[in-house]
């Protein structure tokens, strides 16, 4: 199966002149396959946001290749890699970042909206479809502040998958819910990579949800186990 993402020898420090060098990733090598559902897991300050932010395309490695959907992404410029992230990229955070004063279905087409200036039809139909199938079709007029913790992260997945991502990176995406919300909402993670194909990456500190995962990648002191 195509590879979605490549990565190879990626080292990344910070520091240097007068404040003194850390290398927080010492070498990654990583392949994920398109369509594949994979956890990234490891202690607190193993490296694991630093890694996603790199995949993500928000800061560059120090060395090292990065493959993303066949094509190298070195020595791009900030408009390069901000057109493959918009292209390719999804991201969930642990905190929504949802706009207070818009709806759930406005906020899921405000990316559209900031990026190619207007709301075509069929963008509508995507968000209305995709806010039906996590199970928000009767809430989709309402405020944040109006929905649940659980809703809420919701609709950010679905913001974060209107634009057909091809591989979607989650930061702790669960991290704020209770167990069984945390439990549901990863269901339809596992739910939406069959339906829609997409390939995720995840980070998580639950080992239960982990365990769920096809393929977990474990980082320790900025090294691939
Ligand atoms: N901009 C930066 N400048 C200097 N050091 C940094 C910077 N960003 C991260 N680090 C260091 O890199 C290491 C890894 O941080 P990172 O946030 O990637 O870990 P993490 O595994 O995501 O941790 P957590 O699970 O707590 O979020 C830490 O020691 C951190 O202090």
């Amino acid at each position: 199966m195509a590879e979605v993402l490549l990565l190879q020898g990626v080292r990344k420090s910070y520091g240097g002149g007068a404040s003194p060098r850390v290398e927080v990733l010492h070498g990654i090598d990583m392949a994920l396959a398109e369509g594949s559902f994979a956890a990234l897991i490891g202690p607190s300050g193993s490296g694991k946001s630093t890694l996603l932010n790199i995949i993500g395309l928000l800061e560059p490695p120090t060395e090292g290749e990065l493959q993303l959907a066949g094509g190298a992404t070195s020595g791009l410029d900030d408009a390069a890699r901000t057109t493959l992230r918009n292209r390719y990229l999804g991201f969930i955070f642990q905190f929504h970042h949802l706009l207070p004063a818009f709806s759930a279905e406005e906020n899921v087409l405000m990316p559209m909206l900031a990026g190619v200036g207007r709301i075509s039809r069929a963008d509508r139909e995507r968000a209305r479809m995709l806010l039906a199938r996590v199970g928000l079709a009767e809430h989709a007029h309402k405020r944040p502040v109006q929905l649940s913790g659980g809703q809420q992260q919701r609709v950010a997945i679905v913001r974060a998958l209107m634009n057909r991502p091809r591989l979607v990176l989650a930061d702790e995406p669960t991290g704020n819910l209770d167990t069984q919300t945390a439990a549901e909402v990863f269901a339809l993670l596992h739910e939406l990579n069959r339906e829609e194909g997409t390939t995720f990456l995840i980070v998580t500190h639950d080992p239960r949800l982990a365990d769920t995962c096809q393929q977990q990648f474990r980082l320790l002191d900025g090294r691939l186990l």
